[in-house]
């Protein structure tokens, strides 16, 4: 047992999936089984999120999946904010992952945009999710102000470069009070399974599945990546060091 509390809900899945690029409704549901993800993203304006019966929206079952829609696309905190709002009227549960990508090459969040609207959020009540760059300043500022996670990629969105921020990421984790999710660049189950290691809570994923001539052995790879890495940093990795050291010392041992 060894749960994933985010706001107070608990989550046996430490694997967050995305929904975008897949090539069809099928090939998204066997990434999403195969991962046994819990938490499962959905992109506000991709979807049509007030009508049941939306292509997409249809083949998730929210009585499995938590469906965590996301203000992707948003360029402004006023933009996010009223995407937001919208999947509340709609019915959604009050879970937001708040991105704001205002520059179209790269997709970097905007820090300054991401804090404002995540302070309207929260007081809105909102379950707030925000992705961030891999900014330890950032990451406190956005805690204080009462997000339920913070979320700095790995790399870009959709560049599956793996943990490209590595060194600050750690600084993050290191101080963080809630859960950190790594999100954006993991490119392969090994990414993956590195951010557990470093003390992640969870990771999210989504290029990878859905560019994968399987998806859904893609999704059960990163469900092992994910659990290997968490069962090791529970497990306590050997330090690294520049020098040797024999591993069958021919002295120190049996008495000697
Ligand atoms: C912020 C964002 O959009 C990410 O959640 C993205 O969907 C996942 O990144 P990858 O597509 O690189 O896995």
């Amino acid at each position: 047992m060894d749960p994933l509390i985010i706001a107070g809900r608990s989550f046996h899945s430490r694997l967050l999936v995305g929904t975008g690029k897949f090539a069809s409704n099928a090939a998204m549901v066997s990434a999403m089984e195969g991962s046994g993800a819990e938490i499962v993203t959905v992109a506000l304006r991709r979807v049509d999120i007030d009508n049941p019966a939306d292509s997409m929206l249809s083949h998730i079952d929210r009585n499995r999946y938590l469906l965590l829609p996301n203000t992707s696309g948003a360029r402004d905190a006023e933009e996010a904010v009223r995407l937001a709002r919208l999947a509340r009227a709609a019915g959604c549960e009050p879970w937001v992952k708040l991105e704001i990508t205002p520059d179209p090459y790269y997709l970097l969040p905007d820090p300054v945009e991401t804090l404002k609207a995540a302070e309207i959020l929260v007081k809105e009540g909102f379950i707030v999710l925000p992705y961030i760059n891999a900014d330890p300043v950032l990451a406190k500022r956005l805690q204080e102000v009462g997000t339920a996670t913070v979320m700095p990629l790995g790399a870009p969105i959709g560049s599956n470069r793996g943990l490209r921020t590595r060194d600050l990421i750690a600084i993050i984790i290191e101080q963080a009070i809630v859960p950190v999710i790594v999100d954006a660049g993991l490119g392969a189950p090994s990414h993956a399974a590195e951010a557990m290691e470093m003390g992640a809570d969870a990771v999210l994923v989504n290029t990878a599945l859905a560019v994968s001539a399987n998806p859904g052995g893609m999704g059960i790879a990163f469900k092992k990546g994910v659990e290997a890495g968490r069962e090791a940093y529970l497990a306590g990795l050997g330090r690294q060091q520049d020098r040797a050291e024999a591993s069958s010392p021919l002295t120190g041992f049996l008495g000697d």
